[in-house]
């Protein structure tokens, strides 16, 4: 179910105009074109909204430059415009592990990736994610070795997904969470909340309560796009 807000823009700022300023200014003139090719394939999707927004991409961005990652984990792929964003933005030497339980959609992004010249920093595993974090989690070597994650995926196994993250992820690595406003409605009467959003908004509401609550990550609930959260592992 892909939404966009009154104002038919996908951000959460409450004018069109400074959304659009925003993007206009700050962050079209600096996104690649590789990854604007991306977002026009993934147009033609029925669920298109569900790519990542350029803005917060920007800021996922510039969080990977801050910490030199280099070894990245993607949990929810679609078309591809979180995983090119970080494959553009790792050393030639990264890798990313990109899971994902649905292979077309990322096949879709693929030929751009390839143009892209950074499929070999690209480790797609299509599978349920729970089971893939599992499976890396039995491998001693890839417990505290990731400098980034990426979760944007099914908002009802984001705590599952926390939980195995932080003892992948290193001391001062960095978890981004997607969609911690979900549509909107985590700060809506229930009523209000159109049934097909309301497990999703359940779980997003326990799992920011709980991330409030964490002493194991420093957090910034950020409203760009969905709104993210960003969790810097102490
Ligand atoms: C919001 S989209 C990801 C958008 C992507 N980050 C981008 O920038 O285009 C969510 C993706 O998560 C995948 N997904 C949802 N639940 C999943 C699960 N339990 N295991 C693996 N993949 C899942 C879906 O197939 C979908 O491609
Ligand atoms: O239906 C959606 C919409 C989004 C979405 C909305 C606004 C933004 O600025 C970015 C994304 O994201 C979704 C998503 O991540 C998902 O897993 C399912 C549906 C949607």
């Amino acid at each position: 179910m892909a939404l966009s807000n009154s104002n038919g823009s996908k951000g959460l700022l409450q004018s069109r105009e400074l959304f659009e300023y925003v993007l206009e200014t700050s962050v079209y003139p600096r996104e690649p074109e590789l990854l604007k090719e991306i977002r026009v394939i993934t147009a033609n999707h029925p669920q298109s909204l569900m790519s990542t927004s350029p803005d917060a991409g920007q800021l996922i961005a510039l969080l990977q430059k801050l910490i030199n990652a280099k070894k990245t984990i993607e949990i929810g792929v679609f078309t591809g415009y979180s995983l090119l964003l970080t494959a553009l933005t790792i050393p030639q030497d990264g890798k990313i592990t990109a899971i994902d339980m649905n292979k077309d959609t990322y096949e879709m992004g693929l030929p751009v990736i390839k143009k892209a010249g950074v499929e070999h920093k690209i480790n797609f595993i299509q599978s349920q994610a729970l089971s893939a974090l599992d499976e890396l989690l039995q491998d001693d070597e890839n417990r505290g070795s990731f400098d980034f994650a990426f979760v944007d995926a099914d908002k009802v196994n984001y705590q599952k997904y926390h939980e195995i993250l932080l003892q992948l992820v290193k001391v001062g690595g960095i978890i981004v969470y997607d969609n911690t406003l979900w549509l909107r409605t985590v700060a809506m009467p229930e009523e209000f909340v159109k049934e097909e959003l309301k497990p999703s908004r359940f779980y997003t509401i326990e799992f920011n309560k709980f991330l409030a609550n964490d002493d194991r990550v420093q957090i910034s609930q950020v409203p760009l796009g969905d709104g993210i959260t960003i969790c810097w592992r102490l």
